[in-house]
């Protein structure tokens, strides 16, 4: 799409998250290349498909904000289990630990995994959001390296000898879930938007 067909936007996207990793993540992958703000705010998350539930977070958000918002939502899908956990990792790793989750797949030969990152933006409260999605394959291991981020010790992505959390941040960076979904985030608000209008 040329310049002259792109729509300004006049007020700033939002990020909305309760999470300050995923914020930290975030902006480091999109560095300057997408002006955003950031709002601390954790927003109710309705059960359901994945991407559902991005956009209902998305339409929540917008209410909340008024303005345009992107927000996202995780999910640690195990193959035996049909994508379980899924959208609810969040509460198994609440009440279970790394080795609760690791314990789950106990009776199943198949320990393959995949992180899918989902994020949806809304241009205003009487928007439809549209979602990116961004997916890492992986097995679900024993925990090692730092514990500063979820489950990152328990997945280790496909062609890797090192969890998630073993490896340096920009290599996750380079190859996350959160990553790929991102990009394409980034594509479709370049093709379509212009950010010389904003305050
Ligand atoms: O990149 C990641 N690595 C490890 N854990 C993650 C990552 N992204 C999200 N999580 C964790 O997965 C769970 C599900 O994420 P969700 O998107 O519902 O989180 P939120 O409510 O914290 O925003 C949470 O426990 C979150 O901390
Ligand atoms: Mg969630």
């Amino acid at each position: 799409m040329s310049a002259a067909n792109k729509l300004g936007l006049v007020k700033p996207i939002t990020f909305v998250t309760g999470n300050a990793k995923k914020l930290e993540e975030v902006k480091t992958i999109l560095g300057h290349s997408i002006p955003f703000q950031a709002m601390k705010l954790d927003l109710p998350e309705l059960q359901g498909e994945p991407e559902d539930i991005s956009k209902e977070k998305a339409r929540i958000a917008a209410r909340e904000i008024g303005g345009p918002v992107i927000v996202e939502d995780t999910c640690l899908c195990f193959n035996a289990l049909k994508g379980l956990p899924g959208p609810y990792v969040k509460w198994f790793l609440q009440k279970t630990g790394h080795e609760g989750l690791n314990n789950l797949l106990a009776a199943y030969e198949d320990k393959t995994a995949y992180a899918l990152c989902i994020f949806s933006l809304a241009l205003g409260p009487d928007c439809e959001p549209i979602s990116f999605a961004g997916r890492t394959e992986g097995k679900i291991v024993p925990p090692r390296g730092p514990n500063d981020f979820g489950w990152d010790p328990i997945f280790q992505p496909q062609g890797y000898n090192l969890t998630y959390a073993e490896m340096a941040k920009e290599e996750k960076n380079s190859i996350s879930h959160r990553r790929r979904a991102l990009d394409k985030l980034r594509e479709h608000l370049c093709n379509h938007y212009s950010f010389d209008n904003l305050p």
